[in-house]
């Protein structure tokens, strides 16, 4: 029977944060050659907090064809572009400033920070640069990310999308704000659920023990509803985990083993 519905979440689970750095590459490396293949170019959207340190290995990897990235964020906090809690700044420091300046460089999608007196304006901003990037390119309703990277906040969080608040059920808006973030600081812009769940392919990092009551709900319990629970991209989008030992010890939910 055609599955229709949204994607089991596949778990990946590594003895240590080495080998989900170079497996998470691989990955990804697999996502880039099917999109460009398809599209001539792929279309990521990356987070704050630990992710992008978990992909250090394609700084040096030739296989990264970075002229064909299309970069956004899944979520970004309202402050300058150079300030320390921007992960625009996050990503350029671990990422986009190793690249060779002589070598290709990715497109990246960043908030504008004119608009910053209006947080609607804003988000409204970046959900019409999507709107450029996919219906104009794709003609497509939704806009189709190749690949979401994900975090786990320790509450559940994802992206800016927090436990309780009004904007998880917001069903129309691909880009909203939020002005009382509960973790600092307080103003973000952030994918919706619709930008989420559209996606071709999402993959959620999560490392350390940190996590591993957190993660164990998201698995283990999905009814309880917390933020990452609720990203479920519909067929034929796939979901995956790329986690830790030591945050997926407490977690029943049955691990594959990472082959591609
Ligand atoms: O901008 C942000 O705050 C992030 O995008 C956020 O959603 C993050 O991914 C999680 O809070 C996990 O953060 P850690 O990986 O640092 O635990």
């Amino acid at each position: 029977m055609p599955n229709s519905g949204p994607s089991v979440p596949i778990l990946y689970s590594f003895p240590t944060n080495a080998e989900l750095i170079d497996s998470l590459a691989t990955f990804i490396l697999k996502a880039q050659k099917e999109s460009i293949n398809k599209k001539g170019r792929f279309t990521v959207a990356l987070s704050g907090g630990s992710l992008p340190k978990q992909l250090s290995a394609l700084v040096n990897s030739p296989a990264v064809k970075w002229d064909k990235w299309h970069v956004f964020y899944a979520d970004e906090r309202v402050v300058p572009l150079t300030h320390e809690d921007s992960n625009h700044a996050l990503c350029d420091r671990e990422l986009f400033s190793k690249l060779p300046a002589d070598g290709p460089q990715p497109t990246v999608h960043t908030i504008n920070p004119d608009l910053f007196d209006d947080l609607e304006e804003l988000a409204d901003a970046y959900e019409k640069e999507l709107i450029q990037e996919f219906a104009m390119k794709d003609s497509a309703r939704f806009p189709v990310f190749d690949l979401v990277l994900l975090g786990l906040g320790p509450d559940g969080h994802t992206a800016s999308l927090f436990p309780g608040h009004e904007l998880l059920s917001e069903e129309d808006r691909w880009v909203a704000y939020i002005d009382d973030s509960p973790k600092p600081p307080p103003k973000r812009i952030t994918f919706t659920y619709p930008v989420l769940n559209h996606a071709a392919r999402i993959a959620f990092v999560a490392t350390g023990a940190g996590k591993v009551d957190t993660l164990r709900t998201v698995l283990d319990e999905p009814e309880k509803g917390l933020p990452a629970s609720r990203v479920r991209p519909a067929h034929p989008g796939q979901l995956y985990w790329f986690v830790d030992d030591a945050a997926s010890a407490n977690a029943q939910y049955a691990r594959k083993p990472f082959k591609l």
